[in-house]
């Protein structure tokens, strides 16, 4: 990209965009009790000592690929066991050490001790980014009637306006909840009439006139308003707290027995605001929007003007909330998730700084400065809302590639907090476990970060295109959809649990589960989500707050402390060989042409539909139909597995470039009319040569072989920066 280097400052040789050069000098640092002559000293010490070893990694990375790719050739009859002998010569597998614990320390209950949901954000966007943060509480009635959870018969439509039969589902639904997670001694919440306060304990009237308590009256433990007619009652289990609201007078209230206007769950325990692949931040312009982001969020006066259902509203960060506590003590609880930040990974480098000769420096080394940087406020109390209590940042690091590459990230983040004044292993850090070689090797990942580490979480989407990408000469893959059959995979899930455990994360840190890529699809989430906590893991991945307020449930259902013990007294058992073992399809030729044909229009139609949205108009992530008219999330990961999917059809010549190339043609028309209504769009169809977009999608399938580990960014990013520089 041309960068204009005289809108750069000059620091120790480093050129600095001018606008993140401003956003650091006149809006971060003030507050901060640094020296910003300092700051710019030990960031340039940095970057000169941590680009080289950045560099070597991904020379690592690429040569290892290319030995895995010639052994390959010259092995066309697999062999599992020499295939992992041949792993283990070329360092890719490495050996196990003795058994360890790790030592995190100071981190916060919502990371350690509850188990909850985890919902993803991108951080670009200030509304969603606000949302998010806010989804610590949730209406669990509005989770209802909003989504699929709820069905449509008997006259309970979504559409329209209120629907008081749909009303009726959720009330019903919400009882139910209630009699699982808060029974009571005798009845059931579905007969109440009242709930009032007495000698510290709740008391529930039943229809019949009985005045029954909480089976478990630990349960009740707050309440705002009179004992005698509360405004509302706050209970808890496996640490998530319940809070029923009551009015008469509302619109809900006065149709319910006992006055329920709403139940609301404490929902998404912890947020993610992503500044990797769920957004499009291709130069120091976008990075220093998304770090203006992040310190309205640190800052706590992030805010943003919307306009929803007509109305114009200012979205802010919610205020923590108070209560009193069974004995009429303040009772106050978090009104936010607690904030993790996903920088980037290794592989990207940005033009927001570039070094003496004009390159740009990597993107992941000024993710660490300056989201640590600006995380510092929250440490130091700059804000009216508290992020962490315990004085930690948690930084989430996506796409590592074995122990050397999180070794890695531990120093910088050990340099960082050097810099910035910080005790050591002040910055956690959540290991991403979405590539191969980190699978492989996970014992040796955690124990490389086994004083700062907060979380490990399967990033199965990652995974399934590193999975790909890692065996592309090998043969054909099975189809996308099957991919969840295969033995790799539920390797892979298990051993992330097992080992994480073994590691001792179990009270100080996450396990987590991957996300729900069907955002509108919440009825088969409470269907299957529920297999997460059953697994083991204290946390899981969701797309949206409601999706939020609907996974707690499985957390109310499932003990994972108890799930937990009792895995840790299973014996281990060597799963290496079933996650070595390659999703290739047993018989290509059974493969049906309509089949082919399918699978290829439904990778094409995602493919497209995200990449077109990206590269014209800056959106990272998005709900996209399938084939199926199904709404799909739709981020790079995704994007990575349908381009690397259809590049291993081609190099196995279940398709050709012909079939491929009329397939994108076709289903540009197809994703051009999807988005007929947006007055932003331009189409790709009929004059395709002259769409970027078009252009980009071409390049991730014919030269996706070639990809860095089968990574879209770098491509997306060219793409993206051609269309900013073109208008
Ligand atoms: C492999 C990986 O790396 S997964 C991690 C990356 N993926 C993500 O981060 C997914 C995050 N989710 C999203 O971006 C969105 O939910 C999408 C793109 C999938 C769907 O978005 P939309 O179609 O706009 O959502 P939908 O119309 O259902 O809902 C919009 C409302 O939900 C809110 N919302 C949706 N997703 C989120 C979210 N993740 N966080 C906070 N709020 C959200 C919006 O703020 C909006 O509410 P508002 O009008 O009050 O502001
Ligand atoms: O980052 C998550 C993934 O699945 O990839
Ligand atoms: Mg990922």
């Amino acid at each position: 990209m041309q960068t204009n280097t005289d809108e750069r400052v000059i620091k120790h040789g480093y050129k600095i965009h001018r606008q993140l050069f401003r956003l650091v000098e006149q809006e971060i640092l003030p507050g901060l009790d640094i020296d910003a002559a300092a700051f710019w000293q030990s960031f340039s010490d940095i970057l000169s000592d941590f680009i080289p070893e950045n560099r070597q990694l991904l020379e690592k990375r690429a040569s290892l690929q290319q030995q895995i790719d010639g052994w390959h050739r010259n092995n066309p009859d697999f062999d599992a066991g020499a295939y992992r002998a041949f792993l283990t010569d070329i360092g890719y597998i490495v050996p196990q050490g003795e058994d360890f614990s790790i030592t995190t320390a100071n981190v916060d209950a919502e990371v350690a001790t509850i188990a909850g949901p985890q919902l993803v954000v991108p951080l670009m966007n200030a509304r969603y980014a606000l949302n998010a943060a806010n989804a610590r509480w949730g209406s669990l009635y509005d989770a209802l009637y909003g989504t699929d959870v709820i069905d449509e018969s008997d006259g309970a439509e979504r559409s329209g306006g209120y629907n008081a039969r749909r009303g009726e589902k959720v009330i019903a639904f919400a009882r139910e909840f209630l009699d699982k997670t808060l029974p009571l001694v005798s009845g059931s919440h579905k007969e109440t009439q009242s709930y009032y306060i007495e000698n510290q304990r709740l008391v529930a009237v039943l229809a019949n006139g009985e005045h029954t308590h909480l089976a478990d009256e630990n349960r009740f433990v707050g309440y705002k308003g009179e004992l005698a007619k509360p405004a509302s009652v706050l209970c808890q289990n496996h640490g998530l707290h319940i809070e029923l609201q009551f009015d008469d007078q509302h619109v809900i209230g006065k149709t319910d027995n006992a006055g329920i206007k709403d139940i609301i769950l404490e929902s998404a325990l912890s947020t993610i605001q992503d500044c990797e692949d769920s957004i499009a931040a291709v130069d120091g312009e976008d990075k220093t929007a998304v770090y203006r982001n992040w310190l309205g969020l640190m800052r706590g006066n992030l805010s943003e003007t919307l306009e929803k259902n007509g109305r114009k509203l200012t979205r802010t960060l919610n205020a923590d909330r108070h209560y009193l506590d069974a004995r009429g003590n303040e009772l106050v609880l978090p009104g936010r998730s607690l904030q993790f930040i996903r920088n980037v990974g290794h592989l990207m480098t940005t033009d927001a700084i570039l070094t003496a000769d004009d390159r740009e420096v990597p993107e992941g080394l000024v993710d660490a400065m300056i989201t640590s940087l600006i995380s510092l406020h929250d440490l130091k109390g700059n804000s009216a809302y508290k992020n962490s209590r315990h004085g930690s940042i948690y930084i989430v690091k996506p796409k590592m590639h074995g122990p050397e590459e999180v070794a890695f990230t531990c120093r910088l983040f050990s340099r960082v907090e050097q810099a910035l004044g910080l005790e050591e292993n002040t910055i956690k850090v959540g290991i991403m476990d979405e590539e191969r070689r980190t699978s492989v090797n996970l014992k040796e990942c955690i124990r490389a970060a086994k004083h700062r580490v907060a979380f490990i979480n399967t990033g199965f989407l990652d995974r399934t295109g590193d999975e790909i990408h890692t065996s592309m000469l090998a043969g054909p893959m099975v189809r996308k959809e099957l991919m969840k059959d295969e033995k790799w995979i539920s390797a892979y899930e298990g051993r992330n649990v097992r080992i994480g455990l073994a590691a001792g994360l179990k009270g100080k840190a996450q396990i987590g589960k991957g996300m729900w890529a069907v955002p509108d699809q919440m009825a088969d989430m409470l269907k299957s989500k529920i297999g997460h906590p059953l697994s083991g893991a204290n946390c899981a991945w969701v797309p949206s707050p409601a999706a939020a307020t609907l996974h707690v449930m499985h957390y109310h259902q499932v003990n994972v402390a108890g799930v937990q013990e009792q895995l840790l007294q299973e014996k281990a058992t060597d799963d290496l060989p079933d996650l070595l073992t390659l999703p290739l399809l047993a018989n290509p030729e059974s493969l049906t042409a309509a089949e082919i044909q399918a699978e290829l229009d439904n990778n094409v139609q995602g493919l497209l539909g995200y990449v077109v949205r990206w590269v014209d108009q800056g959106i990272g992530c998005s709900k996209v139909p399938d084939i199926d008219d199904v709404g799909r999330m739709e981020d790079r990961a995704t994007l990575r597995i349908s381009s690397q999917h259809i590049c291993n059809w081609l190099e196995h010549n279940i398709l050709d470039e012909a079939q491929v190339m009329a397939s994108l043609k076709r289903m540009a028309k197809v994703v051009d009319e999807q988005n007929a209504g947006d007055a932003a769009y331009t189409n790709m169809a009929p004059d395709f040569d002259s769409s970027i977009a078009f252009q980009a999608a071409c390049d991730l399938i014919f030269k996706g072989k070639e990809q860095p580990s089968g990574y879209t960014e770098p491509l997306l990013h060219q793409s993206r920066q051609a269309v900013k520089a073109a208008t």
